[in-house]
């Protein structure tokens, strides 16, 4: 191995950080990170707005003792206004994302990765644990609201996790939710609008770039859960007041979710639990009632999905 540092690109992340290795490092993070043993040192992101342009730069660090981890993320999202012409596809994707994993013996460097593949499958993971704690029992319809690269991670992962019957797609741009249910191998139902895809659906996910509600309670049987991952500023929302308000709310970071989410700081809903409590068994899964996991996304999913690849990277690598 050279002395510089390698880059581990989206291909070599993908190929490593399957669910399996992945989900239960993530359940062990989660549960160190919300009052278990792990000596998990991770501030609340800091972020700087590139208001000129839209835009945000985040800087996620994070230590896991436990894990070995040391790690930051780097993500700019620019909110990628919708192009004057409907038909017209934004011209960049609104994230991008690098984690930098460092040697926590020494500090130093070990490897550049690619942050967007991590972001987008360690996100979905999380989504995919908190509706295993929370879905009703007889969970059979799955509805997602949105269709871009958070859409396709944690389509992949449901699939693989749960076994929905029916699956309803709604997208801004119909014509982007009709691609996405042509390139995957399952049947999707693409629906003309939100409340249209929302009806019946046991478990909802909303992974958009909203800046205003698009899940409304009235639309939302009870009994349903709802994962809200959009919506990470804390004056953009993507659920509005009465599911927030009448729901049992459970969150990945109650410092963070109490700083970033617009749907918590704007409808003043009260946190019940964070996902770790509910993991550790310190807190209840009230799978009977309407709930909603409202995900920031934390630098220790980060730092654990990182660490995991470099180091099968780096076995895979000895062994040829
Ligand atoms: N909780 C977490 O850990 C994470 C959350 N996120 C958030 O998840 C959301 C989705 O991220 P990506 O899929 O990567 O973004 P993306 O840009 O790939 O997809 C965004 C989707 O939202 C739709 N959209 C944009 N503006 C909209 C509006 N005003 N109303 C309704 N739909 C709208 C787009 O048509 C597209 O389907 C974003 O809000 C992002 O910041 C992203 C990473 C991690
Ligand atoms: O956890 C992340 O990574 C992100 N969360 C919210 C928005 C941007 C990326």
């Amino acid at each position: 191995m050279s002395d510089r540092p390698p880059f581990l690109e989206a291909e070599v992340v993908k190929k490593f950080l399957t669910c399996t290795a992945l989900i239960p490092l993530l359940k062990t993070a989660l549960i160190n990170f919300s009052g278990g043993t792990g000596g998990i040192i991770q501030p609340v992101r800091t972020i700087v707005p590139v208001a000129t342009y839209g835009g945000f730069l985040g800087v996620m660090p994070a230590y896991s003792a436990t894990d070995d981890a040391l790690a930051t993320k780097v993500v700019t999202f620019y909110e990628n206004k919708r192009p004057a012409d409907e038909n017209e596809t934004p011209a960049f994707p609104s994230h991008h994302s690098t984690v930098l994993l460092f040697e926590p013996r020494n500090g130093i460097l070990k490897a550049v990765l690619d942050g967007n593949v991590i972001t987008d499958r360690r996100t979905a993971a999380v989504s995919a644990l908190a509706t295993e704690l929370l879905k009703p029992a007889a969970a059979e319809v799955l509805c997602i609201l949105g269709s871009g690269s958070q859409a396709h991670s944690h389509f992949e992962v449901f699939m693989e996790r749960f076994s929905f019957k029916e699956l309803k797609l709604w997208s801004r741009r119909r014509e982007k939710a009709e691609q996405f249910a042509s390139t995957v191998n399952a049947k999707v139902q693409v629906c003309a609008t939100a409340r249209e895809a929302v009806t019946d659906a046991d478990v909802i996910i909303t992974v958009t770039m909203a800046t205003e509600p698009i899940l409304f309670g009235e639309w939302v049987k009870p009994g349903a859960h709802v994962n809200a991952v959009g919506a990470c500023r804390p004056d953009w929302r993507e659920v509005d007041d009465n599911l927030m308000q009448n729901c049992v709310l459970y969150v990945d970071s109650r410092e963070a979710a109490l700083k970033e989410s617009g749907d918590i700081v704007l409808s003043g809903a009260e946190i019940f639990a964070e996902l770790g409590q509910v993991l550790k068994e310190k807190k209840l899964a009230l799978a009977e009632k309407t709930t909603v996991f409202k995900s920031v996304g934390l630098a220790i999913e980060d730092a654990v999905s990182a660490k995991l690849v470099f180091d099968s990277w780096s076995a895979a690598t000895t062994n040829e």
